[in-house]
């Protein structure tokens, strides 16, 4: 039996719940609080503790945890109610002068603090390494891993990150420096040298380096007592840091996919061969990092007549103009097909719905603004279709989802060529 449970200690936590529940009646159980725009249960603490205090057993208590646990309530918020549940009693005892109760509740309290967070961390940890082979799953599953290999390894080091955790074995950790992990080397040698922007490298390197750096705070935590709140917070943040990196390595990926596939010759963008197979490893890659993309496909409008008047060599003009308009305003991680003759299909990594009509809205006026230089110049415009595609809305990806969301954005597309061109759908 832990200590806040003897009958001495039941007696005094009864008393003082009496008192307190005398002074100030407690709210309705079980109301939901909101907190970083989602609501969470807010258990009646008090209810609760007087319920497993009357018992013989002591699973009320548990079972709340698991409940919290289960429903994702920050500890942190639990950890903030017992505290205030903790103040009043030590008011009271302080108001009746009962300096030794007040003692005695202090101590009970963190006691009970530390057994509550050891539940909650177990089943955090039993649902975290759930989450993390399910992402696992997904990268295995990759038809070209190029760079996301790097993610792989990550969330294998989060997987035994998770077993230490659970095993209490500092020895078993993983990998502290962020300079022996190949992805470092990486960054730091290949990485440098692909990407342009040198402040995104100095920030996915602070990332790394911050996912790593986990290690030095838990290693010495797990073996101290008391710690399981504290630990639980840390393996929270692993997992925020592990799905960062992950979005981060596939717009790696994606640039390193933009420099190496072969290109069409006049507008230098990829060539559709390569699309189904882009396409359905951004569909994993997505599961993965739990995190949307967007497909948008444009088209040049009435660009037959332009052909048909000016003739075929200015038509190819009007596209590779078309294609530096582009390349100039996109990121260079995301991936341009040359879907048809002036069909493009662009594939916007970690962009959710708002921002890829944004973006495909900025090109639109670009387009429009930019006329071909010519003798006269000619004015170009094109009509777009946008689609996001979250990892929610499908489980296992093949051949046919993938021409799914290709045919969604192509009727978007038709859409806007319908309602009148030069607009975004
Ligand atoms: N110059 C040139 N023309 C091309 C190329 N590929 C396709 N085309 C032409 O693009 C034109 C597309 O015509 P349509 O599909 O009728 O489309 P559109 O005239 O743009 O009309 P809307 O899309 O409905 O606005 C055809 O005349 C194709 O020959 C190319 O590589 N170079």
């Amino acid at each position: 039996m832990t200590a806040w449970r003897t009958p001495a200690n039941r007696a005094l936590l009864e008393r003082m719940l009496t008192a307190l529940e005398q002074r100030q009646p407690d709210a309705p159980a079980n109301q939901l609080v909101a907190a970083e725009s989602m609501t969470f249960n807010w258990p009646n603490l008090k209810a609760c503790l007087a319920d497993s205090l009357g018992c013989d057993d002591e699973t009320r208590c548990q079972t709340m945890m698991r409940q919290l646990a289960a429903t994702d309530t920050p500890f942190m918020l639990f950890s903030y109610q017992f505290g205030t549940l903790r103040n009043q009693m030590l008011k009271l005892a302080l108001d009746d002068g009962a300096i030794a109760d007040a003692q005695r509740i202090m101590t009970l309290f963190e006691e009970m603090e530390e057994s509550f967070a050891a539940i909650y961390l177990e089943i955090f940890l039993n649902r975290l390494g759930t989450r993390n082979h399910l992402r696992l799953s997904h990268i295995r599953a990759l038809n070209d891993k190029n760079l996301l290999s790097y993610f792989e390894s990550h969330l294998e080091w989060m997987a035994t990150l998770i077993e230490a955790t659970r095993q209490r074995d500092p020895q078993g950790m993983p990998e502290l420096d962020p300079n022996h992990c190949k992805f470092g080397k990486w960054l730091s040698d290949e990485g440098v040298r692909l990407i342009r922007d040198h402040s995104y490298i100095a920030q996915i390197r602070e990332l790394h380096e911050a996912m790593h750096h986990i290690i030095a705070e838990i290693d010495e935590l797990i073996v101290q007592p008391r710690a399981s709140g504290p630990v639980y917070a840390i393996l929270k943040k692993a997992e925020t840091y592990s799905l960062e990196l992950g979005n981060e390595i596939s717009l790696l990926n994606s640039i390193v996919i933009m420099s190496v596939y072969s290109k069409d010759t006049l507008t230098g963008f990829l060539s559709r061969r390569f699309l189904d197979r882009v396409l359905a490893n951004q569909m994993e890659i997505a599961k993965a990092t739990e995190s949307a993309f967007s497909v948008i496909m444009f088209d040049i409008d009435h660009f037959k007549d332009l052909n048909d008047r000016y003739g075929h060599q200015t038509g190819d003009l009007a596209l590779e103009h078309l294609a530096g308009i582009v390349r100039d305003t996109l990121r260079q991680s995301d991936l341009i097909f040359r879907y048809g003759g002036e069909e493009f299909l662009l594939v916007c990594p970690s962009t959710k719905l708002p921002q890829a009509r944004l973006l495909a809205e900025k090109l639109r006026l670009r387009i429009e603004a930019c006329p071909v230089p010519h003798d006269p110049p000619l004015p170009l415009s094109a009509s777009f279709g946008v689609s996001e595609v979250a990892p929610g809305t499908y489980e296992v990806v093949d051949t046919r989802l993938v021409h799914e969301v290709i045919a969604a954005c192509d009727g978007k597309l038709y859409a806007a060529k319908r309602g009148g061109r030069n607009r975004v759908v």
